[in-house]
């Protein structure tokens, strides 16, 4: 389990991650979604101990993951499949890292065959694989000690979409046998695909969290109105769902004629107020609509569920 409570990390006066909670639960596959810049990496990083909290608290199996024994037979960790020594094979890397934890030689050319790459594959440098070979090389290496905890940042970068079906029958089943999985992903498809459980992040703050059952059926109407906050306030007191949108809107789970009631016994005149597809989708960018940095967009991915 991985446990992520009040966490705040500031750079100076920037506020990258903004009072962030929420649960990694074990035999779930929890997506960390956001566009770029929402702060998924800064997370991931506290959660590894590589970043400290400037307040709040990360914890992995019930320690901070600098308190843990022996943190690489418990937690692995693909933060950046790119940052790979490319002088080394594929192989040399595995048993270095195999080495390291202090795991029989066989480890290595079992999990070469878990992440599906060939004998040949594994002879070759890495500056010489793929994007996609990376990322499995990068799976491979956080899979070696048998960790119950997986944290990968944005691990389907570069995989093709057999190679994405790839890896979540690879994740399925590592939580189908109790382990914990938090990956991120600025691509709505991936975690659509992949994920048990949704964390979305925009400017730093979770917009919304849940499980994917319930996160596509739940917000089923956006509402607009001058004073957002205000709308969200009456229809939270009328007993709705209401989820600012960070864009003046609120996404709410009450129907149409329900939240224009509210809204009109509220005096608050609606400006848009329209069905949302419930498509995670439709949430993502309403919810980050407004909250994305470094100058990017939420773009959906080619393929996107619609
Ligand atoms: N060491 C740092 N110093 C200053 N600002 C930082 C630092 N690390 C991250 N940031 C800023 O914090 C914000 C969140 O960055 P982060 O990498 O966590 O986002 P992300 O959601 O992982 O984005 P992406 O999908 O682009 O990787 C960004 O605006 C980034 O520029």
């Amino acid at each position: 389990m991985i446990q992520i409570a009040a966490l705040t990390k500031r750079y100076g006066d920037f506020i990258a991650v903004d009072d962030v909670s929420f649960t990694a639960e074990p035999g779930r596959v929890t997506g960390f979604l956001g566009p770029n810049g929402a702060g998924k990496s800064t997370t991931l990083r506290t959660v590894v101990g590589l970043a400290e909290p400037t307040t709040g608290r990360a914890t992995v199996l019930g320690r901070r993951y600098a308190d843990l024994p022996n943190p690489g037979l418990e937690v692995g960790v693909l933060l950046d499949a790119s940052a790979q020594h490319g002088g080394r094979t594929g192989r040399e890397t595995l048993v270095l890292a195999q080495r390291t934890l202090g795991l029989p030689r066989t480890r290595v050319d079992e999990v070469l065959e878990l992440v599906g790459l060939t004998r040949p594959e594994a002879r070759r440098r890495v500056r010489d694989y793929s994007l996609g070979m990376r990322q499995r090389l990068g799976i491979a290496t956080a899979l070696l000690g048998d960790p119950a905890v997986l944290v990968l940042d944005e691990p389907a970068n570069g995989l093709d979409p057999a190679g994405i079906r790839w890896m979540r029958d690879l994740l399925r089943s590592f939580a189908d046998g109790g382990g914990t999985v938090l990956l991120s992903s600025h691509l709505l498809a991936e975690i659509e695909m992949i994920a048990d459980d949704i964390v979305m992040i925009g400017n730093g703050r979770v917009v919304a969290s849940g499980s994917k059952a319930t996160l596509l059926s739940g917000a089923t109407t956006l509402a607009r109105a001058d004073d957002a906050d205000a709308l969200g306030a009456a229809l939270r007191a009328a007993g709705h769902d209401a989820t600012p949108t960070g864009d003046g809107a609120v996404a709410t789970d009450a129907g149409l004629a329900a939240a224009g009631r509210v809204a009109f016994a509220a005096g608050l005149p609606l400006t848009e107020l329209r069905a949302a597809d419930g498509s995670l989708e439709e949430m993502f960018l309403a919810l980050t609509a407004g909250t994305q940095r470094d100058g990017a967009t939420a773009q959906p991915t080619t393929g996107a569920a619609a």
